[in-house]
């Protein structure tokens, strides 16, 4: 049987003559949280239905820790749906330990499992409120926990981080990361490169219904075009003087700023480091102004990648 916690080979999944996943495939690793990411409409939620076994494939197949989804590996797996909903007369209280007993934990196992997740994440005030009463906010974070309240070695969040203010959006890292902690395997989709950025081992792009890109956020980032900018005083041209140089330089503000410097962007070759830019300019006997090293960010990775996938694929999609 295989460690993998999940592993799906060339999904694909058409709805008429419109194919919303293509020959989609990768796996997650036992121990890591993956984000899976992708523009609205990309695919995410259908592959993690066909994932879990909840929809079927047109082609391709799915596997979790080796063997086709079933009631007996579910119970291994927390999922949060992308569409939400509770039942709403039940209190926070109850509904949580409901999900635990279906996964197989005994009630007062499940009652006092509740109580503590209540507690720990500050709903402990609301735990006999019926889920009708709760904010959104609040009754998605109930919802979370009935998601992972029995400890399941496998955590499937669907667009966990959607609706929640900044404050829950914390709170809910913190979850992911306590998760992560105890042994789980996590996989969340979301289109906030920024919770991507803070907690995922590697990263599954989707865009058109494709897998677009699957590996590290340093192989994300190895992608772009590496880039710094540099300030000088207004009478060097860094363009000119650095043309015989393995660095592109470009003006970025062709007017000097408040301090009376000229701003230049830097492209860097791959391999190339900041220090080695810095390095060079200095050995050309270049003031150096002002240093503003690359803020690349996931943002950027998945706006080309999206958009290299809307040329590529967009019009396919469709018959
Ligand atoms: N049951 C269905 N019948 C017809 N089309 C569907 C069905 N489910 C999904 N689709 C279409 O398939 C495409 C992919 O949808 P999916 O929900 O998987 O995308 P997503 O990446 O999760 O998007 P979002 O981030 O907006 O939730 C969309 O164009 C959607 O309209």
């Amino acid at each position: 049987m295989s460690d993998l916690p999940l592993a799906v080979s060339h999904l694909t999944k058409r709805f008429g003559s419109f194919c919303a996943v293509q020959d989609v495939s990768f796996e997650l690793r036992g121990g890591e949280i993956l984000g899976f990411l992708g523009p609205n409409g990309a695919g995410k939620s259908t592959s993690l239905r066909l994932a879990l076994g909840i929809m079927q494939p047109d082609e391709g197949q799915s596997r979790i820790y080796g063997a086709a989804p079933s009631l007996k590996n579910l119970h291994r797996v927390g999922f949060l749906p992308e569409e939400r909903g509770l039942y709403k007369r039940m209190t926070a209280r109850n509904v949580i330990a409901y999900f635990a007993r279906l996964k197989g934990m005994k009630n007062s196992d499940a009652l006092t499992r509740a109580d503590e997740l209540l507690e720990r994440f500050n709903l402990s005030d609301f735990r006999k409120t019926r889920i009708s009463r709760l904010s959104k906010g609040m009754a998605q974070k109930v919802q979370i926990l009935s998601t992972l309240a029995h400890e399941p070695d496998i955590l499937i969040l669907d667009e966990p981080f959607s609706g929640l203010d900044p404050v829950n959006q914390s709170d809910l890292e913190l979850l992911i990361r306590e998760q992560h902690a105890r042994g789980a395997s996590i996989l969340f989709s979301t289109h906030v490169m920024e919770h991507a950025e803070r907690l995922c081992d590697r990263l599954v792009m989707m865009a058109s219904g494709r897998k677009m890109f699957d590996g590290s956020m340093q192989e994300a980032f190895s992608l772009l075009a590496h880039k710094v900018r540099l300030a000088t005083l207004p009478e060097r041209d860094l363009a000119a003087e650095m043309r015989e140089t393995a660095f592109e330089v470009a003006p970025l503000q062709v007017e000097e700023d408040d301090a009376q410097r000229v701003w230049w962007e830097v492209t860097l070759p791959s391999g190339a480091t900041s220090q080695d830019v810095l390095t060079t300019v200095i050995q050309k006997g270049i003031l150096i102004e002002g240093f503003d090293p690359d803020e690349r960010r996931l943002r950027d990775v998945f706006v080309s990648l999206v958009s290299e996938a809307e040329q590529k694929y967009g019009a396919m999609r469709h018959g």
